[in-house]
């Protein structure tokens, strides 16, 4: 019988890549087809994405595959959390895809909990206070341009939009739904009391789909382009739903999914959105099969990626690693979850003036400056573990972190030594992975999840690092 092949697209906030997948034996094999850079633009006065050439990027990935004679039967994309395009009724952009990082939410989200009580907010949504949501997006064009609000007719976010392109067809999927905080965590259906309160517009809010669920098949147009059709099966399109699918062990584990940002926290079945939570602010995402994702942000690899670009790139992460082991007597840390450092305009004098304004000796070298970011991040970690356990009353064992930041050694064992847990480290492409087993699972070729954990483990190399 013919090999099926699946095509995954994760593209995260500095990178994107498009890996097919084929099962052997019960073995999952990946073929990465296609990798691309992702960063914020500067476009009409905001911070953007730069969404047309992400999907040339898609394209160019899926020409690939036919141009190594593989026409994969199924595509599924995934990207980052709450960011959007809205839609006229002509179905034409009426934004453009600002980033999350863009400052025209600053204060709003104050704004928004002046008319809807925080408490109230999280016990119906369980979602995190991040400025950045999407509920405070919205409310923000409200206000800025509400023109924009009063043309919308579709509210779609990022993948949903890269599959309408693909394929015409509108919905939202429901895993990066819920990153809205406009998702009610318990009807899983849009919170029309929230957003009619907000007097956001009801009506562009799209029909919630859920991972698994085929979407359609390509537009003619592109079926020419490709010389292929396939069927766009929606993965969890939260990136971060994708990777924790991914997770080979869940039983007892923290994981850290550590990319531009780190998102550290537990499956769970159901939402946690007791006081603690709230106050230790934890987010209740969805997951695929109505789970939760019981989680945090950490600010994450974007700080050393910030550093590089500050560095004109003249080290790659693997060589800021050791320029980092490198370093003794400097102990200077920051606090990673300090607002300054979401988008400063210069990451490494940011971490200079914390070290200033806290007293504590100015880092000036690359490895001194890569040291604090790597002590910072596992500090925060060791603080999320303590929440985490200090919510379920119960210790757990392990450490899962997975993304590209698992290929940070250095970091891996920072973790182990300041929570004192053994760390385990992958799947590097652990997005694309829970990506492609959802595909797998749509088609037939995977039973469930419970069986897809079990090819991914032993598809997929982990390494150990115990305590010292
Ligand atoms: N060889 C390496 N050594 C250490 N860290 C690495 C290495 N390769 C990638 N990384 C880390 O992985 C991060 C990117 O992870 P990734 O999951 O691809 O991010 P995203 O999905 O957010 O774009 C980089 O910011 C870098 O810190
Ligand atoms: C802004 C969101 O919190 C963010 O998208 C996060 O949920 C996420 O998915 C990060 O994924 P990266 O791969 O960009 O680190
Ligand atoms: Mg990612």
């Amino acid at each position: 019988m013919k090999k099926k092949y699946c095509l995954s697209v994760d593209i995260g906030a500095s990178s994107g890549r498009l890996i097919l997948g084929d099962l052997h034996e019960d073995q999952l094999n990946l073929e990465e087809i296609h990798r691309f850079d992702n960063s914020i633009i500067e476009k009409n006065g905001y911070f953007c994405w730069d969404i047309d050439a992400l999907f040339f990027e898609i394209k160019t990935g899926i020409q690939k595959c036919n141009q190594i004679g593989i026409q994969p039967v199924s595509i599924g994309i995934d990207t980052w959390a709450v960011d959007f395009v809205l839609l006229d009724e002509r179905d034409q952009p009426l934004t453009d895809s600002v980033s999350y990082r863009d400052p025209r939410t600053d204060g709003i989200m104050e704004e928004v909990l002046e008319i809807f009580m925080k408490e109230r907010l999280y016990l119906e949504t369980g979602i995190q206070f991040q400025k950045f949501n999407t509920i405070y997006q919205l409310y923000a064009l409200k206000k800025q341009n509400p023109e924009v609000l009063e043309k919308a007719k579709s509210f779609l976010m990022i993948p949903d939009y890269l599959h309408f392109l693909l394929t015409g067809r509108k919905a939202n999927e429901y895993t990066n739904a819920t990153s809205t905080q406009l998702i009610n965590a318990f009807t899983k259906k849009w919170d029309k009391e929230i957003i009619n309160t907000l007097g956001l517009n009801v009506e562009m809010f799209e029909e919630i789909k859920m991972p698994k669920e085929t979407l359609g098949s390509l537009r003619e147009e592109l079926v020419e382009e490709f010389g292929f059709d396939m069927d766009v099966i929606l993965p969890a399109t939260h990136d971060t739903g994708s990777a924790v699918l991914a997770v080979p062990e869940l039983e007892d584990t923290i994981y850290i999914s550590s990319g531009t940002w780190s998102l550290i926290g537990v499956e769970n079945h159901f939402p946690i959105c007791v006081t603690k939570a709230l106050d230790y602010n934890f987010t209740n995402e969805g997951g695929m099969d109505y789970q939760f994702r019981f989680l945090k942000n950490i600010m994450g690899l974007w700080m050393i990626q910030e550093v590089r670009r500050n560095y004109d790139n003249q080290y790659s992460f693997a060589e800021l690693v050791d320029l980092s082991r490198a370093v003794s007597g400097f102990e200077s840390t920051v606090n990673v979850d300090d607002q300054r450092f979401l988008k400063p305009d210069n990451m490494i004098e940011e971490i200079q003036n914390y070290c200033k304004e806290t007293s504590q000796t100015v880092p000036e070298q690359p490895g001194e400056i890569a040291k604090c970011v790597f002590e910072s991040l596992a500090n925060s970690y060791k603080k999320a573990v303590a929440e985490i356990e200090n919510i379920f009353e119960k210790e757990f064992s392990t450490v899962n972190v997975i993304g590209g930041g698992c290929q940070n050694e250095l970091l891996n064992q920072l973790i182990a030594d300041v929570t004192k847990k053994e760390v385990y480290a992958g799947p590097v492409e652990a997005t694309a992975i829970g990506n492609l087993v959802v595909q797998f699972i749509a088609i037939g070729e995977i039973e469930n999840i419970d069986k897809a954990r079990g090819i991914i483990k032993k598809s997929f190399e982990v390494k150990k690092y115990t305590y010292s």
